[in-house]
């Protein structure tokens, strides 16, 4: 739900930058997550943890601001998907400047960068239905400015055949729209805390990424005991419940064994906590099945 309506385009850029920030950091404080950086700790990572985590959203705010204000009530055509490119590539610039060279967000810049930028294009009135499409129709069109990498992400898509980050934001973000946002906003009306609630999210999303961060880090074992895990999570009730809880906390030691961290999930909740303010929705959206495969 829209929580704070600005008027034209500088006001609305510097709430939508406010908010993308703000969702990154409450992704990153979120406990307990299974294999991630929170407030307990650097979960599987060695190189990461929450101070970091902070400090790279809030390198970040300068590039979703600039993002909102270029794509202001602007369609979705070549011009602007260059545009949101470069700014993506030097958001990804300044992130590696402020933590010394982790990657921190990269993926993240990637999902809430088009969304930001969907948001502006729809002069923040769009619902997130509008938002997630007008993102997917930037992300399909090409970049002729990027440039020619083979990154990680890619490497794990075509070695175990599966959708990365790309195809993700191509597809309209479908463990958002019919997985997280139904969920976190399912969990809150079954009574659950908002802690829960974003638990239950991410684990909605964990059900059946195939989350090229767990893949590159853990293979095929790794993703299975993750999507497997995250499903006894729900299945269980959700995190409001004690089973729940302790089918969390034994997949977050999984997930530790198997030096595995959902990175890419972690980057769709807060991008799902970013839809859940900025766009118009009516009170309800509709849920599809749960554990429904992409
Ligand atoms: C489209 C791009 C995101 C590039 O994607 P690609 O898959 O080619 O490359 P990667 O560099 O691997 O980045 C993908 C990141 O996306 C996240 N992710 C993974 N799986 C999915 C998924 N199925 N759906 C959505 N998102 C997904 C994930 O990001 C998070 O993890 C990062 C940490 O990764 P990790 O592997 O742990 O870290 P490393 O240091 O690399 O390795 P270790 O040492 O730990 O082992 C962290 O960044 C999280 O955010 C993937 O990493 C995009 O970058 C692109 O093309 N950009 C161009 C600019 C542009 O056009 N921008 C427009 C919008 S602003
Ligand atoms: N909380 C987190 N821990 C590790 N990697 C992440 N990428 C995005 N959020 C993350």
């Amino acid at each position: 739900m829209k929580l704070q309506p600005q008027i034209g385009a500088e006001g609305s850029a510097q709430w939508l930058a406010r908010v993308a920030t703000q969702s990154l950091i409450e992704e990153a404080r979120l406990s307990p997550k299974p294999g991630l950086v929170d407030s307990r700790g650097s979960g599987a990572h060695h190189d990461l943890n929450l101070d970091l985590m902070e400090r790279s959203a809030h390198s970040l705010s300068p590039t979703f601001h600039a993002l909102a204000l270029q794509s202001w009530q602007r369609p979705a055509d070549i011009a602007l998907r260059q545009l949101v490119g470069r700014l993506g590539r030097e958001g990804e610039a300044q992130m590696m400047a402020a933590t010394g060279g982790v990657n921190t967000h990269r993926g993240a810049i990637w999902a809430l960068g088009l969304l930001v930028a969907a948001a502006a294009m729809h002069g923040c009135e769009g619902s997130s239905s509008q938002i997630a499409a007008s993102a997917a129709k930037l992300a399909s069109l090409p970049d002729s400015y990027a440039p020619k990498v083979f990154s990680k992400g890619l490497l794990a898509t075509r070695r175990y055949r599966v959708p990365g980050a790309r195809e993700e934001a191509q597809l309209g973000f479908p463990h958002i729209m019919r997985l997280a946002l139904p969920q976190l906003r399912r969990s809150r009306s079954n009574g659950a805390t908002e802690q829960q609630a974003r638990l239950d999210a991410l684990m909605a999303i964990m059900t059946t990424l195939s989350d090229t961060c767990v893949l590159s880090r853990a293979g095929l074992e790794g993703l299975e005991a993750m999507q497997n895990g995250a499903r006894s999570v729900l299945v269980a009730g959700g995190t409001a419940t004690v089973e729940g809880r302790t089918a969390l906390a034994w997949l977050d030691k999984e997930m530790l064994t198997l030096n595995a961290s959902p990175g890419g999930a972690a980057d769709l909740l807060a991008a799902t906590l970013l839809i859940d303010r900025i766009a118009c929705d009516d009170a309800t959206i509709t849920p599809l099945p749960q554990h429904s495969h992409f």
